[in-house]
């Protein structure tokens, strides 16, 4: 078992990165591995292995979430990674993913900086202790968000979108056309990450921002897909997503200038109660 580091940002992997050995893969003079292989006991359980890494003065926590994100075992892994973001003292946090088109201006590889969400999910409340009541106000942090958009226009890989609602669901299906189209003019893309991710970010008082890459269109959205598509868009683009995230990084301070820290409020219940319920 690996003792917490200190951390002040933190990288959650999905399927874009997951094809590689993110960050060592991309060959940057100014990254050094620290560490592999780190797992941590929390009062959830023993997380997914994460790797520590240093780039200029900074260090960096990083997860390959991908496949941990699904299933039954979704909440316990998100309390999991959440708790440990919390005691190494994470304040900022990038997550990447793959998304289904809603929207019929995106294509297949363009990138979104999703600006909302619209939880679609059914999942069961995934807070760590609930102290808090959550202002989901800018959930989707704008200083961060403007970070990312800048590292990603730095680097014209792809055509990034600096706004999107992602429509989140429980998966693990797709959705079928009456569903795609119920979230037309609502959502421009959709996918089952990012919720409760958010929330879990706002309750440790956390900046969280992601990067979207399309991997499919939605059915009935432009055209239909083909699986092999969908993976090697994955692998062909893993390099494009772990650059721009390295490069967001390289942008941040440690100053949170935002309201992401406050937008969490001591909750009533535990007055009236004298514990939450
Ligand atoms: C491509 S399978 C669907 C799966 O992929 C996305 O996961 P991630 O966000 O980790 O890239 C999407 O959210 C689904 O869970
Ligand atoms: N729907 C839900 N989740 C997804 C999709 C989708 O079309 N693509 C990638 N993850």
């Amino acid at each position: 078992m690996s003792c917490i580091p200190q951390a002040s940002i933190a990288i959650i992997g999905g399927s874009g990165t997951l094809s590689m050995d993110f960050p060592a893969a991309l060959c940057c003079h100014d990254v050094e591995i620290i560490e592999r292989d780190m797992v941590f006991d929390t009062p959830y359980g023993q997380t997914p292995p994460f790797l520590l890494f240093r780039l200029g003065n900074k260090k960096v926590l990083t997860c390959r979430m991908h496949g941990w994100r699904g299933g039954a075992s979704r909440a316990d892994a998100s309390r999991q990674i959440f708790w440990l973001f919390r005691e190494a003292g994470v304040k900022k946090i990038l997550a990447e993913g793959g998304v289904g088109s809603v929207n019929h201006l995106l294509d297949t590889r363009d990138m979104v900086v999703a600006s909302d969400y619209i939880d679609q999910s059914m999942r069961k409340d995934v807070g760590l202790e609930g102290h808090y009541l959550l202002i989901m106000r800018q959930a989707l942090c704008p200083h961060l968000r403007q970070e990312l958009i800048c590292a990603a226009k730095a680097r014209p890989l792809t055509r990034v979108f600096q706004r999107g609602v992602y429509a989140v669901t429980d998966g693990r299906h797709f959705e079928s056309p009456a569903e795609v189209a119920m979230l037309k003019g609502h959502a421009d893309i959709v996918g089952q990450s990012l919720c409760p991710e958010v929330y879990l970010a706002r309750e440790i008082g956390a900046c969280y921002a992601g990067l979207y890459t399309v991997v499919n269109y939605g059915e009935g959205v432009v055209k239909d897909w083909e699986h092999n598509e969908l993976s090697q868009i994955f692998y062909a683009d893993a390099d494009k997503i772990g650059h721009i995230l390295l490069a967001t990084i390289r942008r941040l301070d440690d100053k949170q200038v935002c309201k992401c820290a406050d937008l969490r409020k001591p909750t009533l219940l535990k007055e009236v109660y004298g514990s939450t319920i």
